[in-house]
């Protein structure tokens, strides 16, 4: 059988695969970890905020610090999953968002732009490896990413109209980027939570898969078709793609941010968010 000899769980641990690697850590903070593979030079970046990944200001700071660290320390490819075993990430932090203070909440957003700004725009291939549950803000991570692998019997999508609020554009031009118009103003008007299975039909993920070890073989796989294509036209040719949806947002962050502060502190939309965590609160108990 061939291993993997992992630098960071000790080097009598072996970790079946089909080459012999070393996986180095790059950065972690207690938050995030950021591995690469120093044999394929990919990196995974494994998102560690028990119970449900909930993107708050630090989680979404340390996500983007972490791609930072990949580019820089020129990984191939960048591999999104979560430490959990069944929530790859339960999209935005409600805490943040639900009676917040006015300075705490221009952070956060502030910090949500940075992050989404340098996944979507990201010059390295970017990958997600979803291993559970990926509802709104998890959803936006996975389809900034350029593929997604999803285990089976988990949901994904932008529910946002479910918690009475709307997705920003940039949400929705990350969704379709992968999903057909039709589909995705169908969705996104339903605030539809896709299965596993229903998502693969539209194309809201590329492949299915039973494990997390497989997901993320799948995404190596994914991220091993560039190997022969110079990087710097393939970083271009994925800007091309994207710079209309990255500049529309650089140019008007500012407005962006008034428009999140003003929807998320309407009256309505904290009683609508409210009243959706609760019952989140009750289902978990
Ligand atoms: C103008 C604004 C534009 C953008 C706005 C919003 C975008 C967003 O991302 S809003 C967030 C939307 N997210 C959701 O609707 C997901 C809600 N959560 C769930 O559906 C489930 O928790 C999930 C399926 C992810 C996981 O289910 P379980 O594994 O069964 O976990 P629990 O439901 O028991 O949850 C455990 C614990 O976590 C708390 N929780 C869940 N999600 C969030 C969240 N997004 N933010 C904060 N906290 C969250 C949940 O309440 C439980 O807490 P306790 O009751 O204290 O244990």
């Amino acid at each position: 059988m061939n291993i993997i000899r992992s630098a960071r769980f000790g080097a009598s641990t072996l970790i079946p695969k089909n080459c012999w690697s070393v996986v180095r850590s790059i950065s972690s903070t207690e938050l995030t970890k950021l591995e690469v593979n120093d044999k394929t030079g990919i990196a995974v970046l494994t998102l560690n905020r028990p119970p449900v990944n909930s993107l708050n200001l630090e989680l979404l700071t340390d996500i983007r610090n972490s791609i930072k660290d990949a580019e820089s320390n020129k990984c191939r490819g960048l591999i999104l999953t979560s430490s959990s075993n069944s929530v790859f990430s339960a999209g935005l932090d409600f805490l943040e968002m639900y009676q917040p203070k006015e300075e705490r909440l221009k952070s956060f957003w502030t910090a949500l732009q940075s992050t989404w700004m340098t996944l979507y725009g990201s010059k390295i291939p970017t990958a997600a490896a979803i291993n559970g549950h990926a509802p709104a803000g998890g959803c936006l991570l996975a389809t900034s990413c350029e593929y997604r692998v999803m285990l089976p019997k988990f949901t994904i999508g932008l529910n946002e109209t479910l918690i009475g609020i709307v997705a920003p554009n940039w949400f929705m031009n990350s969704y379709l980027n992968v999903l057909p118009r039709r589909v995705a103003e169908l969705a996104l008007t339903q605030g539809k939570m896709f299965t596993t299975a229903e998502a693969q039909q539209v194309g809201l993920v590329d492949d299915v898969v039973n494990t997390k070890e497989e997901a993320i073989a799948k995404c190596e796989e994914f991220i091993g078709l560039f190997k022969k294509i110079n990087p710097y036209a393939r970083a271009l040719t994925k800007q091309q793609f994207r710079i209309n949806h990255l500049q529309e947002l650089e140019q008007n962050r500012e407005q962006d941010l008034q428009a999140f502060i003003a929807a998320i502190t309407n009256p309505s939309t904290q009683a609508a968010m409210g009243a959706y965590l609760e019952n989140l609160k009750k289902r978990s108990k």
